[in-house]
């Protein structure tokens, strides 16, 4: 992958009958720039972020890598794209609770075959960037929210993917936190031409986006 990412002439609904979605969206997210969706409630701004995770599939138009149709690929090569090309924080860090934080972080990478102690190094290196390094070893329940957020960012990132998807990323935070995460995402998309997708309401967000899609 390397190439950009983009929604053609979307509608989507949730059941028959329902409300449609998007109107015939169509737009491309490139890599290198972090762009946050945004718009009134009820718009489509998390949906837009499961269609373009293939965890939803449109009512017509295509969801594009590079030009091709990637949103109609059987679901396990679906899954397996998913997998190796995009990472997803939610509001809710939502880490296991019965296991060390490291842990959580690490799983991802297990998943796609790393060794142990690669990971680990892996991980440890991004929790040192994001300022959590010291709390690897601790579980969920004792560290903060935005302790618990800046390592489930960490987590998203373990495999290198490609595209980030967040989804309010930063509505649990306090201003300080709020930035950490936020510069981490945004030097992430410059430094490594990586597209960075951010669902938001936080004026913040919007401000330190390189580009906002207003739905
Ligand atoms: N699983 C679902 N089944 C049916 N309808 C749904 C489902 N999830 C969301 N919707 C509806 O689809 C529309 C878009 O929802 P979505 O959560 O994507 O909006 P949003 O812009 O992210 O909203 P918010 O800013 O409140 O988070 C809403 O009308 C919502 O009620």
């Amino acid at each position: 992958m390397g190439s950009v990412l983009s929604v053609d002439d979307l509608v989507f609904r949730y059941r028959k009958n329902g409300d449609e979605l998007f109107d015939g969206l169509s737009h491309d997210f490139s890599p290198g720039r972090m762009t946050a969706l945004t718009g009134p409630s009820g718009r489509g701004k998390s949906t837009l972020l499961y269609i373009l995770g293939l965890m939803l599939t449109p009512l017509s138009g295509a969801v594009t890598v590079g030009g091709k149709v990637v949103s109609t690929l059987p679901d396990r090569r679906r899954s397996r794209f998913r997998a190796e090309h995009m990472g997803f924080v939610f509001q809710d860090a939502a880490l296991d609770p019965r296991r060390q934080v490291i842990d959580s972080v690490i799983e991802p990478a297990l998943y796609a075959g790393w060794d142990r102690n690669s990971a680990v190094l892996r991980a440890m290196e991004l929790m040192d960037m994001m300022g959590v390094s010291i709390r690897a070893d601790h579980r969920p329940g004792e560290i903060s929210g935005g302790q618990a957020q800046r390592v489930a960012v960490c987590r998203a990132l373990m495999n290198n993917p490609k595209v980030i998807l967040a989804d309010e990323p930063t509505g649990n935070l306090d201003h300080e936190n709020a930035e950490i995460v936020l510069s981490a995402l945004a030097t992430i998309a410059e430094d490594e031409e990586r597209t960075v997708i951010i669902a938001t309401h936080d004026s913040f967000v919007i401000e330190s986006s390189h580009e906002v899609l207003e739905l």
